[in-house]
């Protein structure tokens, strides 16, 4: 459906915001772009959009070069970061706006924009000012206005930017069945690993205007490919290492590796739900420094661990098992959470 082909863009005469960027999204599919401030997100989009010409690389939808094809003739859609709804046009004037442009006659309009906002959980609402809704009201219709005129392709610039943690959680949940129910091929922007987790079928995590990994969810948190990522996922527990005969040298001591990790010197993570606590005397010994209560069903709790030896370690374990601040513990490596990484 949509395909970057080595596409580079840039703002003057400094570092390029896209270098040579190679991205597949296919029919139906919702990728979630990923990245820290400045990597490039909001530039991908506006180049797919029309609205940022590359300097070289090809943009592609459904095979078709749009290379000299103007924003509105692409058939797509974009909602921005701040949702700019028309203050002085109620809800229903909102969605309406690119029907309307397209010259949908009125009685198809209405319609359309009674099923869109049903559709995104405000039904009956055409008539209420915007201005009179809460922020993820509005979200909601800045949502509708954009799939209103059907665009072939979504694009969202952190769709949910604004919002606080629980409206986040439960859209992202209600985003992801409409998108599956309408069929809607989707590339959505955000910062926030979460959100894009929760939303996507696939991420691509970009770096410095560079693709630094695509793959689903589930294989870029196993596999980061590079300390790059491991480190934006929020992993931490990043040491050097030689690996031999089936096991590493680090500065906390010999870790288990996966079968098949190749020998010599590389950069090992560990997840933090692979570091195990054991009754002291056993495994490295380490100083618990810090306990952060992070909630959730699991009632779970972040450690970070001062080793004898080597950099902090962060462990994850329940709240029943959790021990005091100062309390001396013992830490073993779980081979299923030691992740060699590349790059
Ligand atoms: N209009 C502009 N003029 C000059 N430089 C720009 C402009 N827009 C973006 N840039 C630069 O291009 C690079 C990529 O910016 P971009 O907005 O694509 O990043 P981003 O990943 O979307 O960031 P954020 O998460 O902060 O929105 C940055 O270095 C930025 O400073």
């Amino acid at each position: 459906m949509l395909q970057l082909d080595g596409v580079t863009a840039g703002f003057g005469a400094g570092r390029l915001a896209l270098d040579g960027v190679d991205l597949d999204v296919a029919d139906h599919e919702t990728v979630c772009v990923l990245g820290p401030s400045g990597s490039g997100k909001s530039t991908l989009l506006r180049v797919t959009a029309g609205l940022h010409t590359p300097r070289s690389g090809r943009v592609l939808l459904s095979g078709r070069d749009q290379d000299g094809v103007p924003p509105h003739r692409r058939g797509v859609g974009l909602m921005f970061q701040d949702h700019q709804l028309f203050p002085q046009r109620d809800v229903g004037g909102n969605v309406a706006f690119g029907l309307r442009m397209r010259g949908v006659g009125r009685h198809e309009r209405d319609e359309r924009v009674a099923e869109l906002l049903a559709l995104v959980g405000l039904p009956g609402t055409q008539r209420r000012q915007v201005t009179a809704l809460s922020g993820g009201e509005q979200q909601r219709v800045a949502l509708a206005r954009a799939l209103a005129p059907q665009p072939r392709l979504l694009m969202l610039d952190e769709p949910l930017g604004q919002l606080d943690r629980g409206l986040r959680e439960r859209l992202v949940v209600e985003l992801r069945a409409l998108f599956a129910e309408l069929r809607t091929t989707v590339l959505a922007v955000t910062h926030d690993q979460g959100e894009a987790f929760a939303l996507a079928d696939r991420v691509v995590v970009m770096n410095e205007g560079r693709v630094a990994q695509a793959g689903t969810p589930l294989e870029v948190w196993r596999s980061p490919a590079s300390e790059f990522v491991a480190r934006f996922l929020g992993f931490d527990n990043v040491v050097a290492a030689t690996v031999h005969g089936g096991v590493a040298d680090t500065p906390w001591g010999k870790l288990p590796v996966p079968d098949g990790t190749p020998p010599g010197e590389c950069r090992l993570l560990v997840r933090p739900a692979g570091v195990r606590l054991t009754e002291t005397g056993d495994g490295l010994p380490c100083t618990v420094e810090a306990r952060t209560f992070r909630g959730g069903d699991a009632a779970a709790v972040t450690l970070l661990l001062r080793p004898e030896t080597g950099p902090r370690l962060e462990a994850s374990c329940s709240l029943r098992e959790a021990p005091e601040t100062g309390a001396t513990v013992g830490a073993a490596f779980d081979v299923r959470d030691v992740v060699r990484l590349g790059g």
